[in-house]
């Protein structure tokens, strides 16, 4: 199976309601997506959401380190090359994990379909469905507890709620949302918005209130190792680190210095599924559970996430709303997502057939 073309496209999908968080406010998915074409018919699906505020990768970015160096490295290759050709893409220009993800990912699916297995099973795993929580975006308390309903309503156990931005109104968030969803499961992403100082005050406000939060997720500034273990040392409440660790290399540094308690892996952060399973061995190493979370993304690079969170046990946590805050779905086949409940495709590779409204460019 040899690689013949590589094309681009754009999807965009509506979300039901505007997704907020301290970083930014999105209306809808607008992602690239790629097809690795090859001769024997077979064709490998990948896809990147551009998250600037997050990755620094715009729509523009990804194009063009797919274009201009990746590209150049994929043509006329075999795909039973699989290793030489993940180590060749990498190389190929440095940072880019968004463009280097969406290439992975379809490199993944590709390879399953040689083998005809799917990706999940490849690498080993046999847990065939998983349950997602939903985020509740950061807006006033009363309207975020409406938020909440209607997702306990939807069926929804675990609740992911976006706090930070105006952090003095953080607390009554909390309260609002406890107190129309006393059963569920609630984790807090407070997206960088808090100094270290401001992050302990406030989840030790929330936790003395009895608010009974889970974990929250990156309170300080991404690069801010040193401020993420005082938060971790001196709040009640575990923390995770999120946009502090994009590669393997800052998911050692952060359990090494132990400055989280756990780890959320986003297949757009560290590259792909390649770089995803380095970072799932060294929290195996460490004892560190993980989260498996994605950024604002449709079905196609979601599902390969569902498909590495089926094959490993340290993925304990899973926030893969994105395809279910979607207004519609273009893509064909893959997981099934319905709401909180999502099983894995046995389909060969990572089971997408095609997508529907795409643009290619
Ligand atoms: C969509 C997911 N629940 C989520 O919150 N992901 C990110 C932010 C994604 C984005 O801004 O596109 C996170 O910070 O965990
Ligand atoms: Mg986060």
């Amino acid at each position: 199976m040899k690689i013949t073309e590589v094309r681009l496209g754009m999807i965009s999908v509506p979300l039901i309601v505007p997704f907020k968080t301290a970083l930014r406010t999105v209306n809808s998915v607008e992602d690239v997506v790629i097809e690795i074409h090859t001769d024997t018919g077979h064709v490998g699906y990948g896809e990147a959401p551009p998250t600037g505020a997050i990755t620094g990768d715009t729509t523009g970015a990804i194009i063009g380190a797919i274009n201009d160096h990746i590209k150049k490295v994929l043509i006329g290759r075999e795909i039973d090359d699989f290793e030489n050709l993940i180590k060749d893409m990498n190389g190929s220009i440095v940072k880019n994990t968004s463009a280097k993800a969406a290439v992975d990912i379809a490199l993944w699916d590709l390879y399953g379909q040689l083998y005809k297995i799917p990706v999940y099973k490849m690498l080993g795993g046999s847990r065939k469905s998983i349950e997602t929580d939903i985020t509740i975006s950061v807006n006033s308390p009363d309207e975020m507890a409406r938020d909440a309903v209607s997702a306990i309503n939807r069926g929804y156990k675990c609740l992911k709620v976006k706090v930070g931005s105006n952090p003095e109104l953080d607390v009554a968030r909390l309260a609002a949302v406890r107190e129309v969803a006393p059963d569920a499961l609630i984790r807090i992403d407070a997206n960088q918005a808090w100094s270290p100082k401001q992050a302990v005050r406030i989840l030790n406000q929330m936790q003395e209130k009895g608010l009974d939060i889970e974990f929250v997720e990156q309170p300080v500034k991404a690069h801010d190792f040193e401020g993420l273990r005082y938060v971790t040392q001196n709040s009640y409440v575990p923390v995770m680190a999120d946009e502090s660790v994009f590669s393997p290399m800052d998911a050692l540094k952060i359990m090494q210095m132990g400055a989280a308690d756990l780890i959320n892996i986003k297949l757009m952060k560290c590259g792909g599924i390649t770089n995803a399973l380095k970072i799932a061995s060294a929290a195996e190493v460490y004892g560190v559970e993980c989260m498996i979370g994605c950024m604002l993304e449709a079905k196609i690079s979601v599902n390969a996430a569902v498909h590495f969170a089926c094959a490993k046990q340290i993925i304990t946590k899973v926030d893969l709303d994105g395809p279910v805050l979607c207004s519609e779905d273009p893509i064909i086949g893959g997981a099934v997502f319905n709401e909180k409940d999502i099983t894995v495709s046995d389909e060969p590779g990572l089971g997408i057939k095609g997508i529907e409204k795409i643009r290619y460019i």
